[in-house]
């Protein structure tokens, strides 16, 4: 059996990562899509939940993960701690599923070197005034830390030429469609020897 894709979607905080993997999950166009939950040391938002949104950790238990190899990727962000667990997304592409890392750019930049073949897809924004807007109209974060949330944004555009795909978060429908077109693509590329 062949393995499944790993797909990395990148993109800013607020670009709508988040609310376009909900729209790929219920539009059902792509078979066997999984999708990983990351570990985080952030406090959850009101209506998140444990083992769906994030797995929540104290920074201790952050760093045994670390320590324990249990992360493929782990990176700092705005003051929080982010990894995914490794053993999930193994599992998941050994059984030939394809799976969605929503991860920032530092860890995709890990996933990168450990997992080249990995498809790397970065969502951006309309335009750097509508990804504030969106940060903002969102309401989880106060204005301290959307200041810091759209300086590392400019950052993370700059690292857009590490990603095979660009992929405008314009309409959300309109984007599912450009990441279903980019993974049908993929199952069908001939592999390299
Ligand atoms: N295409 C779109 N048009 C308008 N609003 C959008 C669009 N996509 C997402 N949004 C809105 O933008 C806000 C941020 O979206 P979301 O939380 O999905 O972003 P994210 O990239 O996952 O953020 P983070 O990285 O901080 O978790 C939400 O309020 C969402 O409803
Ligand atoms: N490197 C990783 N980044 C991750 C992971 N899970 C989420 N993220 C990214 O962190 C920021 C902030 O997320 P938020 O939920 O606090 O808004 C955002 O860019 C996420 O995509 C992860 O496992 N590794």
């Amino acid at each position: 059996m062949s393995k499944g894709l790993l797909i990395v979607l990148s993109g800013p905080s607020g670009v709508g990562k988040g609310t376009v993997c909900t729209a790929l999950r219920n539009r059902e166009r792509i078979d066997n899509l999984v999708y990983s939950v990351s570990a985080t040391t952030r406090q959850p938002r009101l209506g998140e939940e444990e083992g769906v949104n994030y797995f929540y950790k104290s920074r201790e238990q952050f760093l045994d993960m670390i320590e324990n190899d249990q992360l493929l990727e782990h990176a700092e962000y705005v003051g929080n701690c982010y990894g995914t667990p490794r053993e999930f997304v193994e599992q998941t592409i050994n059984q030939g599923k394809d799976i969605i890392l929503e991860i920032e750019v530092q860890g995709a930049l890990q996933v990168k070197k450990t997992f080249p073949q990995g498809v790397f897809i970065f969502l951006l924004p309309p335009s750097l005034d509508e990804l504030k807007d969106r940060i903002k109209n969102r309401g989880t974060e106060n204005d301290t830390v959307i200041d810091h949330r759209m300086s590392v944004a400019e950052e993370e555009i700059n690292m857009l030429e590490n990603y095979d795909y660009a992929v405008v978060n314009d309409e959300i429908d309109r984007a599912c469609k450009r990441i279903e077109a980019i993974v049908m693509a993929e199952h069908c590329k001939i592999p390299k020897k």
